[in-house]
């Protein structure tokens, strides 16, 4: 039966480093839960105290009314009802696919002929019908995950654990079986705990994402909301840029938006935390998907106007292609803006050539504006857990 696995202020150090600080999230039951952060943030480390394969400092792991980790209880990684798959696949090389696959059934005692059906069934699930009886040297690094993949999925685990599974594969094959994976862990039902370092991999995989900075869950929201509310300027890099300029509020906010004066001209952004007063200053970190470019002679790119200050967003930054990339669905551009900094990964349909004049129209749902100064920061960490985007006064 699918669980939900509960986790509190879970905490881990090496000696002296603490690898894991107060960690507490909750999967509710057949949910897809990705942990994204960069190297060193703690993600393997998480992963390996819910398998019980390392042990926590404190706190506890639950999932569903049983204790896994809480106190002195520490359950050894085979009595978690839940199956790894791990980055390496960790097949065992004098095992056939079957044989690999087959093995946690063996050990569990199931009549032969039952155990064999199920292999098969599972293989056949995962495309490798024709290849039950090879070794894992005889299969591709695809081929060997998708055995990994079988042999976690074979015994019907009520939680499934992925430790980078995509990241020794090239991309045409992680993207097919990154469905694969999302497909078939939903069709077994298990609660899921996935990690990567990658954001796309995670924001396409994921019901919830949790991101790690240091040990920490600086956020855990639906995709959307993570791209839609960033909860800290390191969480808003981490899941991807076009650029970050400096500047100064210039008057209130009105609702949640606020004027910008920046060196690279006037604009409206989303505030992040206290920037109601004038001249606050402030970081701005500008998503891709809200730039818009016009050829500066034509009369494009300036129609996403702000309703507090129509006036400020209607002139668009003064900038310059320096880059263009043919996408097959458009072209991405690097633009210069008038004070020098750069904008990256700009989509357009139509190709702006390089040296051309542009004018930047920024949309203030994808610009925030994170007060520089600690005091000017929320006060309270209630909206680093939104699961639907949340006002911030
Ligand atoms: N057994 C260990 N002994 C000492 N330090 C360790 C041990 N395992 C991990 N660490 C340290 O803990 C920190 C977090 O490591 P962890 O592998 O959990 O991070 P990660 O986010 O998974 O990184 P990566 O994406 O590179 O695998 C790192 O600084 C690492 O060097």
């Amino acid at each position: 039966m699918t669980e939900q696995l509960q986790v509190e202020k879970l905490s881990k150090s090496f000696g002296s480093a603490r690898v894991l600080n107060e960690v507490s999230f909750t999967v509710e039951p057949g949910r897809f839960l990705v942990l994204l952060g960069p190297s060193g943030s703690g993600k393997t480390t998480l992963l390996r105290c819910l398998a019980g394969i390392e042990r926590a400092d404190g706190g506890t792991v639950r999932f569903g009314e049983r204790a896994l980790a809480e106190g002195r209880v520490h359950l050894a990684p085979d009595r978690r009802d839940l199956a790894m798959v791990f980055q390496d696949y960790a097949l065992w090389p004098h095992m056939s696919a079957a044989g690999n696959v087959g093995y946690a059934l063996r050990r569990r005692k199931l009549p032969r002929p039952e155990s064999e059906r199920r292999v098969a069934e599972v293989l056949e699930r995962v495309g490798l019908a024709d290849h039950t009886d090879r070794y894992p040297h005889q299969l591709s690094g695809g081929q060997q995950q998708r055995v990994a993949l079988a042999r976690a999925l074979v015994a019907s685990p009520g939680l499934l654990l992925f430790d980078e599974p995509l990241s020794n594969l090239d991309a045409d094959l992680r993207e097919r079986l990154r469905v694969e994976i999302s497909t078939l862990t939903r069709e077994s039902g298990a609660t899921a705990v996935y990690i990567t370092h990658d954001q796309s991999e995670a924001f396409a995989l994921a019901d919830e994402v949790g991101i790690l900075e240091g040990g920490r869950l600086v956020q855990l929201a639906t995709p959307e909301s993570v791209y839609q509310r960033p909860s800290t300027p390191f969480v808003a890099r981490f899941t991807g840029l076009a650029g970050e300029l400096t500047g100064r509020t210039d008057g209130p906010a009105h609702q949640d938006r606020v004027l910008l004066t920046t060196e690279a001209g006037t604009f409206v952004a989303t505030c992040m935390g206290r920037c109601g007063t004038d001249g606050t200053e402030v970081q701005v970190l500008i998503r891709p998907a809200a730039v818009t470019l016009a050829d500066a002679t034509d009369g494009r790119g300036d129609d996403r106007t702000s309703e507090a200050t129509p006036d400020a967003s209607r002139q668009g930054l003064a900038g310059t292609v320096t880059d263009t990339a043919y996408r097959g669905r458009g072209y991405d551009h690097v633009v210069e803006l008038s004070d020098g900094s750069r904008l990256t990964g700009v989509f357009d349909k139509q190709a702006h050539l390089r040296g051309t004049p542009v004018r930047v129209a920024l949309d203030p749902d994808g610009c925030f504006a994170y007060p520089t100064s600690p005091s000017h920061l929320e006060g309270d960490d209630s909206h680093l857990f939104n699961r639907t985007p949340v006002e911030i006064p």
